[in-house]
């Protein structure tokens, strides 16, 4: 059996990068950014006015003076002649500052008779005004790879920029398998259960950026697997779940390889999990989960997420890991590496009592997974533990 950290390495080597396409901003939440964008021009693009008020020349005005008001500047709309001692214009929050004002002054801090103001208030130390090119210049870039949040949304648009290159959504078939299975909402039958382990990689698979095709569910034969392959042709990965074992009925992995499929490996040294198979089916990377509804969910996140990043263009690195002091002591690990359900409270990290990978349940109460190494000894209570967060 190999490691967790060969399984996911040898997972990555399948992988082909995703091409990258053109889309247009509105469209580009949560794409991964694959060319840089430039901006092409300044922000602010001319000196602005960070207040309403009145801008003035005189920078160190004192309490008393007076203005002669003679225009105005709005946002969209400024003052085309200039300001000299003396003199200020009516301006408000976002207006370019006329030519030599050196100060904006809050109009709360003057009052106003006519076409005249006086100043009651000193002054702030900051002049208010945003000079041109401060939040960011023509040629700066947001660099790629990157994934595009809200903030870097609007500061593309603010460079003016109405499409960008993304990488191609990664195609992801999620196949559930066994004879068992019934979808939400349907009757099953006496020996039968409800399929859950579609939902949950479907909702990890998006939000990861990929498009997801949910085939229906194969049954535990070699007919109706190979149909259910077919279907999936086209994916760029195909994560079935169930069928990996050893048992009589698992057939996913001689099906997958009956059909071509190159294998990569068979068992990883971690609990859940142990059965994951991965592979190459022509252009499609394979992955077959253990069908244990949590085996299949912490095998997604430790190996489908970073899977899903890197054919993006971001790092297929493992999850991103903390540490936090154990709330209560807990046993010695076995010889996998454990991913244990556990909650993070402000007494630290509580370890729950039962980890069958059948319990969603426990996996739903959980909010960190804890990670322990093979033969990882005892461990008290205040004893710092790495948890990966869910
Ligand atoms: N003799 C051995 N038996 C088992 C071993 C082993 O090493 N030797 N490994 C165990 C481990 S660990 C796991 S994990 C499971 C994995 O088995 P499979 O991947 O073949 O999964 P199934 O047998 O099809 O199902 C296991 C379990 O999960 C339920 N299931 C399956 N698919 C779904 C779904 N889409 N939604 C909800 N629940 C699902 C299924 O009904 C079973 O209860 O094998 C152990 N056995
Ligand atoms: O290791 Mo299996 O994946 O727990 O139940």
């Amino acid at each position: 059996m190999i490691t967790v950290a060969e399984a996911r390495a040898r997972i990555l080597a399948l992988l082909t990068p995703l091409p990258a396409e053109p889309v247009a901003l509105r469209d580009a939440a949560g794409r991964v950014l694959a060319e840089d964008i430039v901006a092409r021009r300044d922000q602010p693009p001319f000196a602005a006015s960070a207040m309403d008020g009145y801008a003035v020349s005189d920078a160190d005005a004192r309490p008393g003076d007076q203005f002669d008001v003679i225009g105005e500047a709005a946002a969209g709309a400024g003052f085309s002649g200039s300001v000299t001692l003396g003199e200020a214009v009516r301006i408000f929050t976002g207006a370019p500052v006329p030519a030599g004002a050196h100060r904006v002054v809050m109009q709360e801090d003057v009052t106003r008779d006519g076409n005249r103001i006086t100043l009651t208030d000193a002054l702030d130390a900051g002049m208010n005004i945003r000079p041109a090119g401060g939040d960011f210049k023509r040629g700066d870039r947001i660099t790629a790879p990157l994934r595009l949040g809200p903030a870097q949304l609007a500061l593309a648009a603010a460079m003016n920029t109405p499409v960008v290159q993304v990488a191609r959504r990664p195609v992801v078939a999620i196949m559930a398998t066994g004879d068992e299975l019934v979808m939400p909402g349907e009757t099953p039958g006496p020996d039968q259960i409800i399929a859950s382990n579609s939902f949950a990689l479907r909702a990890m698979c998006e939000a990861e950026g990929a498009e997801v095709r949910l085939l229906p569910i194969a049954r535990d034969t070699r007919e109706s697997l190979e149909t259910a392959f077919d279907l999936a042709r086209g994916a760029d990965l195909l994560l079935t779940s169930g069928g990996a074992s050893v048992g009589a009925h698992d057939l996913v992995g001689p099906v997958a390889e009956a059909l071509g499929m190159e294998r990569a490996f068979y068992k990883v040294l971690m609990r859940p999990g142990k059965p994951l198979m991965a592979g190459k089916l022509g252009d499609m990377v394979v992955v077959g989960l253990p069908g244990n509804p949590v085996a299949s969910i912490v095998c997604a996140q430790i190996f489908i997420l970073p899977a899903l990043r890197a054919m993006q263009g971001l790092s297929g690195d493992a999850p991103p890991e903390d540490t936090a002091p154990l709330a209560a002591p807990v046993g010695p690990n076995g010889p996998r590496e454990h991913y244990m359900r556990a909650r993070l409270g402000p007494e630290g990290v509580e370890i729950f009592d039962r980890q069958d990978s059948s319990l969603l349940s426990v996996l739903g109460a959980a909010n960190v997974l804890v990670r322990r190494d093979p033969h990882d000894p005892a461990r008290a209570a205040g004893e710092t533990v790495r948890i990966l967060h869910i």
